[in-house]
């Protein structure tokens, strides 16, 4: 049984309740020095000023005596948020909890961005996406890899592979529609990377053109010409090695597709490192880590081709150029995320 809430100015019962709660607000008014029992929750009746727990009192001869001080256990209006003021600011990710509290505070829409299209275009006729790598093949990787990332980013992910052909590489990128193109390999300057010249035949606009980092520094951002519905289109060409292309994904496609999804970024994440941090000479270097308590150590397997680091590390440690020694604080992307 809920509490029972009791009419009058008195600290102490006793007072008859009758036999059936309330759960409602329905029903009269209540008499000086008369009380009715309700649900926990339930609105009080109209003249009631205190209230009475079931546990805090004692059940005589159908009596309930004990102390219930005005105003105790009564849930005001407006405890939680005042008329007008703004639940939550601008920009918080929509979480199980603020669909709660959204309904809690009876609204029954909510203003979000829209989720950016994502459209992955896998290059590479070398890829299977099937069976053991043999004989110069090798298996895509990043197929698997990074749509459940992306779509953990709020995107909504199409995507194909392409074949190491720059006529359908144009194609590709001129007929999609997508927000945001993210391309996987031909980054460099192989007989088949053929993803600068597209971009340039086609008119884009290079907004970043090699990122000072390692692996993936032949990373790239550029913003396409806008498709029928003339709507901003980008294109994010990642490296094909496997962990540069992770680098690639969390230098520039992450804080990318958490803009247009109306994020806030996250406050860097900052850990000492218990061991030294090999670096570059010149660029940061992006190196998988593991969290041993509150620290970090590096993982091994940590080469541009390889993952077997990354899918043992908790994330990748921004290390400046010449590296960190034990005991400086670290940047630690928590990448992929869970
Ligand atoms: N002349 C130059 N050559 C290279 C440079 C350079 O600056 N100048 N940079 C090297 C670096 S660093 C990287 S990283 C790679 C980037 O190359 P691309 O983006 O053109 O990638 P690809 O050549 O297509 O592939 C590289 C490597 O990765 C394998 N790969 C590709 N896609 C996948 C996938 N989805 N899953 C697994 N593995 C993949 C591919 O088979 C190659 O082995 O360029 C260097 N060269
Ligand atoms: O970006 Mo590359 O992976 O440095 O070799």
């Amino acid at each position: 049984m809920g509490p029972v809430r009791a009419r009058g100015s008195g600290s102490r019962g006793p007072v008859r309740p009758p036999a059936r709660p309330r759960s409602s607000s329905a029903g009269g008014g209540l008499r000086p020095g008369a009380a009715v029992p309700i649900a926990t929750g339930a609105a009080l009746p109209a003249g009631a000023t205190a209230v009475l727990r079931r546990e805090h009192g004692e059940l005589t001869d159908g009596l309930l005596h004990g102390p219930y001080g005005e105003g105790r256990d009564v849930r005001r209006r407006g405890q939680e948020c005042r008329q007008g003021e703004p639940l939550l600011p601008a920009g918080t990710t929509v979480t199980p909890a603020v669909l709660g509290l959204a309904a809690a505070a009876g609204h029954d829409q909510v203003a979000v961005h829209r989720s950016p299209l994502v459209e992955l275009l896998v290059l590479g006729d070398e890829l299977l996406d099937a069976g053991p790598p043999l004989h110069g093949r090798v298996r895509d990787a990043l197929g698997p890899l990074l749509p459940p990332w992306l779509r953990g980013c709020g995107a909504r992910l199409t995507g194909r592979p392409v074949p190491d052909d720059s006529e359908a590489l144009r194609a590709a990128i001129r007929d999609s529609t997508a927000d945001v193109l993210i391309t996987t390999g031909s980054t460099a300057a192989g007989p088949v990377d053929f993803l600068h010249e597209v971009l340039d035949e086609i008119g884009a606009r290079l907004l970043v053109d090699s990122v000072a980092v390692r692996p993936g520094h032949p990373m790239l951002l550029a913003e396409l010409p806008p498709a029928g519905d003339s709507h901003a289109r980008r294109l994010v060409g990642l490296p094909g090695n496997p962990l540069a292309a992770v680098v690639g994904t969390a230098t520039l496609a992450v804080p990318l597709l958490r803009r247009l999804g109306g994020h806030q970024d996250p406050a860097p994440l900052l850990l000492p490192t218990a061991a030294d941090l090999p670096g570059h000479p010149r660029d940061a270097r992006l190196l998988p880590v593991r969290r041993t308590g509150c620290e970090v150590v590096p993982v091994p397997f940590d080469g541009p081709a390889m993952l077997r680091g990354l899918a043992l590390a908790d994330g990748l440690a921004v290390v400046p150029p010449g590296g960190a020694t034990a005991g400086t604080d670290i940047e630690v992307l928590e990448v992929p995320a869970p």
